[in-house]
């Protein structure tokens, strides 16, 4: 086994120095202050945190849904908007967001469909073929409520794919899965990913899941909402079940609980 990271020398993603306040002026929340990260193409970065600490919001700005109020992001080298215009961005949300009257294939065809003429002429991922490489190849003429959690959870990381974007961004797409069928989502997604490298920002509540994925976590702190701790995972891939059984990952399992321990004793001082 190797430990590999891709870098083709294009910029990826950078988020420089990033703030954003929700609220009105007496009530006014800072839920990102000062954050700056940078994800390589090609690189798996997980964000993890107590809840309410922005990795969410953190995720919207850098896919375009939320506008920092200071600070700037890039993706591949241009603004957000140009990115998000450009179908440079993939996101997969929390829960599938299936149209249940359509079928699999129909829901992963459909950004395809949605704006024809703005989309002519861009390179896109066979909706059929991106379906089979995550295990729905016999799935495709099925409706959302006729397949499991995962398999659902699946077809909208498919779905994510068909503009074959630069970056993706996942907010805690298996959270909604029971453990054993997360883990199995988990090694589904890593094997697609370790042939389709993408800049990955993966938000995660699970400390083995972000090791498992992840080429570095970056470990955040709330109020306000910034990074504490960036942890590098480097643990060789492809990665397997057994790597969960392997020294380095249980090491890895403590450095980044303590690094959560830290930023929760913090918030209560
Ligand atoms: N549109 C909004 N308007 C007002 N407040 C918001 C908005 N979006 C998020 N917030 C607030 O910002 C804070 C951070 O929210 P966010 O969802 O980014 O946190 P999170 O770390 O993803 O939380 P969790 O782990 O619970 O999902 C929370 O206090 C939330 O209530």
């Amino acid at each position: 086994m190797t430990t590999q990271t891709v870098h083709d020398g294009r910029p990826g993603v950078r988020v420089d120095n990033v703030s954003k306040s929700f609220g009105a002026n007496g009530s006014r929340v800072t839920v990102l202050d000062g954050v700056s990260l940078s994800i390589g193409m090609g690189e798996f970065v997980s964000v993890i945190g107590p809840s309410g600490c922005g990795k969410s919001t953190l995720l919207k700005v850098i896919a375009g849904l939320v506008e920092a109020d200071e600070g700037s992001v890039t993706i591949d080298g241009t603004s957000v908007r140009s990115a998000a215009d450009g179908k440079l961005i993939g996101l997969v949300p929390q829960s599938p967001a299936l149209l249940p009257w359509r079928t699999v294939l129909d829901n992963v065809r459909l950004p395809l469909t949605v704006n024809r003429k703005a989309n002519a002429g861009r390179a896109v991922r066979d909706p059929e073929e991106l379906l089979a490489s995550f295990g729905l190849g016999a799935a495709i003429h099925k409706y959302p409520g006729q397949l499991s959690g995962g398999m659902q959870q699946r077809a909208a990381i498919a779905r994510a794919f068909v503009f074959d974007p630069s970056i993706l961004v996942m907010d805690e797409p298996f959270s909604a899965l029971d453990e054993m069928n997360r883990d199995q989502q988990r090694l589904g997604l890593l094997e697609f990913w370790n042939s389709n490298r993408k800049a990955v920002l993966f938000v995660t509540h699970s400390v083995p899941e972000a090791i498992m994925l992840s080429d570095r976590i970056i470990v955040m702190a709330a109020h306000p909402g910034r990074i504490a701790e960036v942890i590098d995972v480097g643990l060789p891939r492809p990665r397997t079940a057994e790597t969960y059984d392997t020294a380095e990952f249980r090491d890895l399992e403590r450095d980044v609980r303590a690094a959560l321990h830290g930023v929760m004793e913090k918030a209560h001082v």
